[in-house]
């Protein structure tokens, strides 16, 4: 008898798209709550007397539970244990709890209760509502890495051997999009209600995104389904083993592109929360009209990220591109550091501003997809986590390094500015050197995977698409 052939559900350009679509306005919404105070330092000073140190103690306070207590190589070990529908509502539940603590610790509810006095009883300086939002945003963290990685493990699932790469910018583009309202919608929301309000929001936008994660399993386990796949299908050595992860840990062609992702993302987002203040020094402009230039930064990437995929899919050459992307990034970083202010004009800004969001499409749009040439798909999850662990470290760090380094590099300049004094700003050439050094190093970074990619014959430089 003849067997009825099944079409897979992968195999439907629409069926693919649908499920692409999902977990991406999941990911918006999960980018959208990652900087949703990050325009309200100010009323978040004057309304519940977070100085800058504590804002920027709650920045650090997302990668904290990642990087120290291992979170993200969990988060890549239950992805490949459990599979990915278990991880994705975990992921989802994960980003909704810690935002209803982080918007609970903003609410005049929690400022009333005994628990708000107890915490506020010691590091004085750091207020009760700060530590709560700490400890919520933690938890967030976790939940938006873990789904960081499935959804990265989701398009391979369904994209591999089609259009991974541009698949992947899509997502990446629709999470830009994400850090671009927040900077809109979230004055906006806080002009009606306080920076509480705006945490409600992306509170209320995060369990819309649990609901498409939770519509999108049922297209998962019908795939799994067609798939056959079963715990007695799978054979023993498809399984995931922990003793994978040491594979992981001394693959080179993993270790390369780790050092490149860290040294990379550390000069991108890290700047991303320094750029407003930096412009508004060196055009000698008010924040709101810098805030505007950077907004550019996230819409820029957005709309090249999926081009690029696109060329990456038909074309290849991955790690070109990777370096290509670690140029951009020296050369914009220089310009910062070097133009003097008086010849650094709206104009020279905003070219400044293109170049880096090339940068800032180049690399993620070619590194992402990479990785399942270099590792096995048993283990993908895992090392998704492990590299997003190794990038989380530096996305830790550097703030802090920066933070360190403007102050040491502008002496008796904070201290002018809590006394009130006008018109005196911050010189950034010193972090702006700091971040081109990150690039430099991010570019001899791509040579080593070139070299490995080479070695190893990964095909890195070639199409993602079979003719
Ligand atoms: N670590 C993730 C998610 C993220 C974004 N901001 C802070 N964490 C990541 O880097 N994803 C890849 C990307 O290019 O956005």
């Amino acid at each position: 008898m003849k067997e009825k052939a099944v079409t897979l559900l992968n195999e439907s350009k629409t069926a693919r798209w649908i499920a692409l679509a999902l977990i991406s306005t999941t990911m918006f919404f999960a980018y959208f709550f990652v900087d949703v105070v990050a325009p309200l330092q100010s009323m978040l000073e004057t309304d519940y007397k977070w100085t800058p140190e504590v804002f920027g103690m709650l920045g650090g306070s997302e990668f904290f539970l990642n990087v120290f207590a291992f979170f993200l190589i969990f988060s890549g070990v239950i992805l490949d244990k459990m599979g990915i529908r278990f991880t994705l509502i975990t992921a989802g539940l994960t980003m909704v709890i810690g935002a209803g603590l982080k918007f609970y610790a903003l609410t005049p509810g929690f400022a009333d209760t005994g628990f708000a006095a107890w915490l506020g009883s010691f590091i004085t300086w750091v207020p009760a509502s700060a530590k709560l939002a700490f400890v919520g945003f933690a938890i967030f963290g976790i939940g938006v890495e873990m789904a960081g990685i499935t959804v990265s493990k989701t398009i391979v699932k369904w994209f591999k051997g089609k259009e991974m790469a541009l698949a992947m910018g899509l997502e990446m583009a629709v999470a830009r999009l994400g850090v671009f309202a927040v900077f809109r919608l979230t004055p906006i929301f806080a002009e009606n209600g306080g920076p509480s309000n705006s945490v409600l929001w992306g509170l209320v936008f995060l369990c819309i995104g649990f609901l498409l994660f939770l519509t999108y399993t049922f297209m998962d386990a019908k795939l799994d389904k067609q798939m056959g796949v079963s715990k007695l299908t799978t054979s023993p050595e498809d399984e995931f083993k922990l003793s994978d992860l040491k594979k992981i840990f001394t693959n080179p062609g993993f270790l390369a592109i780790s050092a490149l992702c860290v040294l990379f993302y550390s000069a991108i987002f890290p700047f991303q929360k320094f750029a407003t203040d930096m412009l508004a020094s060196k055009l000698n402009v008010d924040i709101k009209s810098a805030a505007a230039y950077v907004s550019f930064f996230p819409i820029g990437a957005m709309i090249l990220t999926p081009f690029i995929g696109y060329f990456l899919d038909v074309r290849g050459k991955g790690a070109t591109m990777m370096i290509y992307g670690a140029v951009l990034l020296t050369v914009s970083h220089l310009i910062f550091a070097l133009v003097p202010a008086e010849s650094f004009g709206v104009v020279t800004a905003i070219l400044t501003i293109v170049i880096l969001g090339t940068a800032f499409s180049l690399v993620p749009a070619s590194m992402w997809p990479s990785l399942p040439k270099i590792v096995e798909d048993r283990y993908l999850g895992s090392a998704y986590g492990a590299i997003f662990w190794i990038q989380n470290i530096g996305l830790l760090a550097v703030p802090i390094l920066i933070g360190w380094a403007l102050t040491a590099s502008n002496p008796g300049v904070s201290e002018q500015i809590a006394a009130g004094v006008e018109g005196v700003k911050y010189n950034y050439t010193v972090p702006e050197l700091i971040f081109a050094g990150f690039g430099v190093l991010a570019f001899i970074l791509g040579f080593v995977l070139k070299f490995v990619d080479k070695k190893n014959g990964y095909g890195l430089e070639l199409p993602n698409k079979k003719k």
